[in-house]
């Protein structure tokens, strides 16, 4: 067995995620049989001595049939409607699959805000710290009702990613209706499996299609989240619901992807995953070689022009010449300030203007 599954499989923190498409069906609406299982799977894991947090998806598919609708929506209104509805079912449920082992769930509902802003970010943290020292399993999803389109994370597998990060996770568990990574979806046709992501060369030529009816980000959000979990050295196992046991025991099923051998600081992290730049600063050619070839701070010099209303201290993109964002950093100055600084060299400015625009400590690559 590699490496990442066995450390996935001594994991003594875990979080598991669970698929839209795993436990709802547009027809039958909410599965309680196979979320009976899946209780059953994560209270023999909690039972041998790891803290579990469960991010479920699940509150839009489980709202549906009560509000007479036959297919997920798409506008943001009525989505948010249907996860009202359904995210009261969907906590009801999971409460109901652990009452029977006696074991207490504590919903948490967070938008992208919550984890990007420092205060709530600890605040979430301590709940779920709280929770599973309590012995309770948080179920965490995305507070749909609030989210509006910018603010939202997007999908839940980036979700987990970052709930990993926030509780220490040593491993993320990201359960769906599909067995693991496949070179494209199998929905369409004749793909290999690939079992395990050592490198980002594993993905050469892999094809990371859209979801199902019922899912939101498909193979291409999964594959991100996998990302950002091994950023923060978080190995990840993508796997089957119908898996669980295994997924969650030996760990012998599915895709393991390895987190990065160079972790992010979780400054840089921040830096790199942070749900929200202020602005952006716009670089000349130079600017983006000294930036992302020589790893060199950024200089008022290199900069042509800005955007966006910052503040020193913000999270603000690089953005190259053709409009790429190639790096991310914590900006220096305040937009107003820098206004007047952009274009000069540093040695014609006043004393005080002289540390870089964005130190290359401050400075992660995309
Ligand atoms: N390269 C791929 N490998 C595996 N599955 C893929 C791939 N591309 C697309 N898919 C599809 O992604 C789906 C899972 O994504 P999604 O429906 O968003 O799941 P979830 O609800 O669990 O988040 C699978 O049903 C699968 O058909
Ligand atoms: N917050 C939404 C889930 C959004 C989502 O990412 O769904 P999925 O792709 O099934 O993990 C819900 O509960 O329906």
């Amino acid at each position: 067995m590699s490496d990442t599954r066995e450390v996935i499989s001594d994991a003594r923190s875990v979080v598991v995620k669970i698929g839209s498409s795993a436990i709802t069906s547009l027809v039958g609406g909410l599965d309680r049989g196979r979320l009976d299982r899946l209780a059953d799977a994560i209270e023999s894991r909690m039972q041998a001595g790891s803290s579990v947090v469960v991010v479920s998806s699940g509150a839009v598919g489980a709202g549906l049939a009560p509000l007479g609708l036959t297919t997920r929506p798409r506008d943001l209104a009525t989505k948010q409607a249907a996860a009202s509805v359904g995210q009261l079912a969907l906590a009801h449920a999971w409460g109901t699959s652990f009452a029977r082992y006696d074991r207490a769930v504590g919903q948490v509902l967070l938008t992208a805000d919550d984890i990007a802003r420092r205060i709530q970010h600890r605040n979430a943290q301590r709940t779920l710290d709280r929770l599973r020292s309590l012995g309770a399993v948080p179920v965490v999803n995305e507070n749909d009702t609030v989210a509006t389109a910018e603010l939202r994370f997007g999908d839940n597998d980036r979700l987990a990613a970052l709930v990993a990060h926030l509780v220490g996770a040593e491993a993320l568990i990201l359960l769906s209706d599909v067995d693991g990574l496949y070179d494209g979806d199998p929905r369409k046709g004749a793909a290999h499996f690939i079992p395990e992501v050592t490198s980002p060369e594993d993905l050469d030529g892999v094809v990371a299609g859209s979801g199902g009816a019922l899912g939101t980000g498909g193979m291409a959000s999964k594959l991100s989240a996998a990302r950002l979990a091994a950023d923060s050295g978080v190995p990840v196992l993508l796997a089957a619901a119908s898996d669980a046991a295994r997924a969650l025991t030996t760990a012998d099923v599915g895709t393991a992807f390895s987190p990065r051998p160079d972790r992010l600081s979780a400054r840089l992290f921040w830096v790199r995953h942070a749900a929200d730049t202020h602005g952006a600063l716009h670089l000349d050619e130079g600017a983006v070689r000294a930036v992302v070839d020589r790893r060199r701070s950024l200089l008022p010099a290199g900069i042509t022009g800005t955007s966006g209303n910052f503040h020193a201290g913000d999270v603000v993109a690089l953005v190259a010449p053709d409009g790429r964002t190639v790096a991310r950093g914590v900006v220096a100055y305040d937009v107003t300030e820098l206004d007047f600084m952009i274009g000069f060299s540093t040695r014609s400015l006043p004393a005080d203007l002289h540390r870089p625009v964005v130190h290359a400590d401050d400075l992660v690559r995309i």
